[in-house]
């Protein structure tokens, strides 16, 4: 990303995009060649994802709650013609890897060929191997593209907690090599700086809804976790479904956790410093909350965790960011589910050539 930043440098919604895609297709296909945010393949899987965006809020179908639904012809046309684009991207991906793998071309590891080789384990169809790997586009690749995005943002948009995060990066690496994975644990600013950012513009506000397998008897009763998570015990099995002040039954609201006055006193305010404690360490009573909770927590949570961190870190290493004064940006766009195209201005902390050649090493050591 460093390097398209540099040579584009008005497109960096895209980069983080293209960015996200080629790290997801690796890990679901094993595919490793760029998958740039303007592939045909990647338009037409966003805008499917566009509609499951809207099928995934509980009553915006009548079909949820009336399933014989589906069965009339003219009902819902736009989901099954979502569903037959989906069809078509995912069995054709999966198919690529059947083909290489049966002609033994060595693809590396990736979860389509896992499936391919153990599906049979599982009971999995071959249109279910397929959807499955496909979630993985659908699920990981704007998300991550908007977490980055985020942090960036709130980089350009609070230049004094990015000036602290920079004279940390100053002091563990210096400005003659690039940041890697293992100086993460010598950096707690700036992991408190993308937990800030995550916690500020939480992505999936409103959260996921969940339906409960069985009826449930909800004692109401306040528990408040470190998090500032309030949740309702049912005290029969053993689940426990956060709610949070949501007006919505069966989901929870990463939105009011994020603005939890208890547990972040002024939530509306940007301060990276909340996450650490006295001695400058990172808390370790104050947990993340972005990826969800419980049995449906977000299975990927690892792999996007590490994404944002590393991208986060080479791009505050490389570039001062800034507003650009011409442009307005709407800092509430990934909040509120309608993010506009903003822009931000990426000044090199090292000399250009320098950073060229640094990168370069980096990408092939
Ligand atoms: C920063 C990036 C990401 C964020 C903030 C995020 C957030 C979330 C959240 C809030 C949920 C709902 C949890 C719940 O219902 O309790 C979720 C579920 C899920 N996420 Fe992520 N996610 C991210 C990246 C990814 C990636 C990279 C993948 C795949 C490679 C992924 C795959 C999934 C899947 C499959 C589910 C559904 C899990 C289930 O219902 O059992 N996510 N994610």
């Amino acid at each position: 990303m460093v390097l398209n930043i540099l040579d584009d440098p008005s497109n960096f919604q895209d980069h983080t995009v293209t960015y996200a895609a080629t790290t997801i297709m690796k890990v679901a296909y094993g595919k490793n060649t760029p998958t740039a945010a303007t592939d045909p393949e990647v338009i037409e899987v966003r805008q499917v994802m566009e509609i499951l965006q809207t099928v995934l809020g509980s009553g915006t179908y009548l079909v949820d709650s009336i399933p014989w639904l589906k069965y009339l012809p003219w009902y819902g046309q736009e989901l099954k013609h979502g569903y037959e684009i989906s069809k078509r991207i995912h069995t054709s991906q999966l198919n690529r890897v059947k083909q290489r793998m049966q002609s033994n071309v060595d693809l590396g590891p990736s979860f389509a060929k896992f499936v391919l080789e153990n599906g049979r384990h599982y009971d999995l169809t071959e249109l279910e191997m397929a959807f499955l790997a496909g979630a993985f586009f659908g699920a990981g690749a704007d998300t991550v593209a908007a977490a980055i995005s985020t942090v960036l943002m709130a980089a350009a948009c609070f230049p004094e907690e990015q000036a602290t995060v920079q004279a940390e990066l100053d002091e563990v690496i210096g400005r003659h090599r690039a940041p890697t994975f293992a100086d993460q644990e010598s950096l707690p600013r700036l992991q408190a700086f993308i937990s800030e950012a995550l916690r500020w513009r939480p992505l999936s506000p409103d959260g996921l809804d969940h339906r409960t397998t069985k009826d449930v008897t909800w004692a109401r009763r306040k528990l408040l976790h470190p998090s500032g998570h309030y949740g309702v015990r049912q005290p029969l099995a053993s689940i426990m479904i956060v709610l949070a002040k949501c007006e919505r039954p069966n989901c929870f609201s990463l939105r009011a956790i994020s603005r939890d006055p208890e547990v972040y006193p002024e939530p509306d305010k940007f301060k990276p410093q909340r996450w650490m404690n006295d001695e400058d360490h990172l808390r370790d009573d104050l947990k993340f909350f972005v990826f969800g909770f419980g049995r449906r927590v977000c299975p990927a949570q690892h792999v996007a965790n590490r994404s944002v961190f590393i991208t986060s870190l080479l791009i505050l290493w490389a570039f001062q960011l800034t507003l650009d004064p011409t442009k307005p940006l709407d800092d509430m766009g990934f909040l509120n589910g309608n993010p506009q195209p903003f822009s931000i201005e990426a000044k090199t902390r090292v000399p250009e050539t320098e950073l060229r050649r640094i990168m370069e090493i980096y990408q092939n050591p």
